[in-house]
């Protein structure tokens, strides 16, 4: 499996090998020693999936507060996404930092967003489906959102500001400046 750290070294992104043949393919998407080996080894309690049916659907900048904080392992099984994870860890060297990647179920790759990070997408095409799989269960209440375009985080999204749709609540985040305190840094 590729495993490559991202610029914010805790941010990793992996791709399993896919075999094909005159019927299609077989990967093993998540192997639990594979994944240990590439440094992701937090427990995973929750898969999701979301489909967004036009390219420039954004999600996001979106986390939970502890106890629910969330680690997620993001891939994309039809379409693309460039998605997105901002260093949220108060006192980290790379605090207020962001870095992305396309992932699409062209290339495989799956992106590791650490608990602390704040993580959202833009779809590059239309039916985009995204699966994840988080380290902690979902909890309304410890959900937080930033803007995602906040001028704070000067994120080179590929998409114009007009072009992004957006739901009702990502449209109204605040900036990342509300964002201090939520998670602290642990070399
Ligand atoms: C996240 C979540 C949502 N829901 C329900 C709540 C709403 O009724 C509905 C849509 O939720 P939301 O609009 O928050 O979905 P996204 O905008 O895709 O949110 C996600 O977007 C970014 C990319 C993330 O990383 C998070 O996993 C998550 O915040 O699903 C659940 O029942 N369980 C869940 O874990």
């Amino acid at each position: 499996m590729k495993v490559e750290r991202l610029a914010i070294p805790d941010v990793i992104l992996v791709t399993p090998p896919r075999f094909s043949d005159n019927r299609g393919f077989f990967s093993e998407t998540y192997n639990f020693d594979r994944m240990t080996e590439a440094g992701i080894n937090l427990p995973f309690v929750q898969d999701n999936q979301s489909l967004s049916c036009e390219k420039g659907v954004v999600r996001g900048l979106h986390c939970q507060l502890a106890p629910y904080e969330q680690g997620k392992l993001v891939r994309v099984t039809r379409g693309a996404i460039w998605d997105v994870a901002v260093d949220a860890r108060t006192g980290s060297p790379t605090y207020g930092q962001w870095v992305a990647a396309e992932l699409s179920a062209e290339n495989w790759s799956q992106l590791w967003v650490p608990p602390g990070f704040l993580h959202g997408f833009v779809t590059l095409e239309e039916n985009t489906e995204v699966q994840y799989k988080c380290t902690s269960l979902y909890s309304k209440v410890s959900e937080r959102a930033v803007i995602w375009n906040c001028p704070d985080l000067n994120i080179d999204w590929p998409i114009a500001e007009e072009e992004a749709i957006l739901s009702d609540k990502d449209k109204i985040a605040p900036h990342f400046s509300a964002a201090k305190g939520w998670f602290s840094y642990e070399k």
